[in-house]
């Protein structure tokens, strides 16, 4: 591939403070492996409401198929404001059409904890030490996307959202699932509610074939109920997390915890091809938004997965890996991460963590 394109949806509130940072590492280590980057801004959610009445323009998705990746910030309002007109609807009418449109079954967030953050977790070190959990979430499709109804039963209003999955849809993403557990520690856990859902049942049915296709690869099942307490409990049993839609989206918030701040966690969706959709997992944290405090992390580690998974340049994306954690283990905190015990001196805001990191990725090795 010569030039690398990159679209970038900049998202809300904290959305542009972190993609700033975000772009600032892509332009930098692009310079020093000598790729040739184009960056593309492409209107979404916010600011595309405001300029055109809609979330998602379709020039937006026009545009974003010419590119090889894209890039996308937290879009949404407060939760509070539910029916502002601006923000409601945003997730139903640009974030879910965005994942559907390119087919981007695959969501994969993993959940690492640092060394120098230990400290930071909720849960004892003796249990988070060492922890490296990927959760393989199916993304399009489920109750994210079945039959929704309303109607009025005994005069009071009833509204259903439906939870169905094919065959197919399970069988795409229980591949990805397998595939990738045979570059890691070769344990597949598939997480789901079969003793209570039909659809968990064509889950365990159809993951079985698939195991059956990997016989190097432990394939194990648990519950989402017993899934969710196991993974504070004891989450280093956990290698890959084969799970649905709305379990994965649970569960790898509540994985998150166990490093301590969610301002930390990239994700990559993807589908059958290189194209790749790279967002952090938290959402656009308004609260915080326009005082330069959001931790960049989650949004400058997206770039180290683009690396890996669209553009296939380990080096790279290492080395940005590499740049994230000697910042840390130098100390530097961004408030979300910073507590009693570290150095004032040493406590960052936005762009300043993004140029320390930028700083470390010319150390090299
Ligand atoms: N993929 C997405 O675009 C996406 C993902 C999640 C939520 N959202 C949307 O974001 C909006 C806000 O959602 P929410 O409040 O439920 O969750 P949130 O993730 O925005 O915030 C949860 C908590 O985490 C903190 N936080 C999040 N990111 C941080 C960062 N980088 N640095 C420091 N602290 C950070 C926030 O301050 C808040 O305390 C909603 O509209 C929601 O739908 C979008
Ligand atoms: C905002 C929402 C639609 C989204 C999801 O549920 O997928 C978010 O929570 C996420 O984790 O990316
Ligand atoms: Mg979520």
């Amino acid at each position: 591939m010569s030039k690398k394109i990159i679209g970038v949806l900049e998202g809300d509130f904290i959305g542009p403070e972190i993609m700033q940072e975000a772009v600032k590492i892509l332009k930098k280590a692009a310079a020093l492996y000598n790729h040739a980057v184009e960056i593309v801004p492409l209107e979404a959610s916010g600011t595309a409401y405001d300029r055109y009445g809609c979330h998602l323009p379709p020039s937006t998705l026009a545009l974003a198929g010419q590119c090889h990746a894209l890039l996308k910030g937290p879009f949404g309002g407060p939760p509070e404001e539910l029916h502002h007109p601006k923000w409601s609807g945003v997730e139903q009418g640009a974030i879910l059409p965005l994942r559907k449109h390119f087919r981007l079954y695959a969501n994969l967030r993993e959940t690492k904890v640092w060394e120098p953050l230990m400290h930071l977790s909720p849960v004892k070190e003796r249990i988070v030490r060492n922890v490296d959990v990927l959760i393989v979430r199916e993304l399009t499709s489920g109750i994210y996307f079945g039959e929704k109804k309303e109607r009025m039963l005994n005069n009071e209003r009833v509204f259903a959202d439906t939870e169905a999955y094919s065959e197919s849809e399970i069988r795409r993403i229980a591949i990805k699932a397998f595939e990738l557990a045979s570059k890691r520690k070769r344990k597949v856990t598939l997480v789901a509610k079969s003793n209570v859902l039909k659809s968990s049942v064509l889950w365990r049915e159809v993951v079985n074939q698939v195991a059956a296709s990997y016989p190097g690869i432990e394939n194990d099942y648990m519950h989402v109920d017993h899934a969710a307490m196991q993974l504070i409990m004891n989450p280093r049993q956990f290698d890959v997390i084969l799970t649905s839609n709305l379990f994965g989206d649970i569960l790898s918030d509540e994985a998150s915890v166990l490093q301590g701040s969610i301002g930390l966690f990239p994700s990559a969706s993807l589908g059958d091809s290189a194209f790749g959709l790279y967002e952090p997992i938290h959402g656009s944290a308004p609260s915080i938004a326009g005082r330069n405090i959001a931790n960049p992390i989650s949004a400058i580690l997206c770039i180290a997965l683009m690396f890996n998974h669209t553009f296939h340049c380990v080096t790279e994306a290492a080395r940005i890996e590499r740049a994230v954690r000697r910042t840390l283990e130098s100390g530097f905190r961004t408030r979300d991460i910073f507590t009693g015990e570290d150095d004032p001196r040493l406590l960052l805001g936005t762009s300043e963590m993004g140029d320390r990191i930028a700083g470390m990725l010319d150390r090299g090795d």
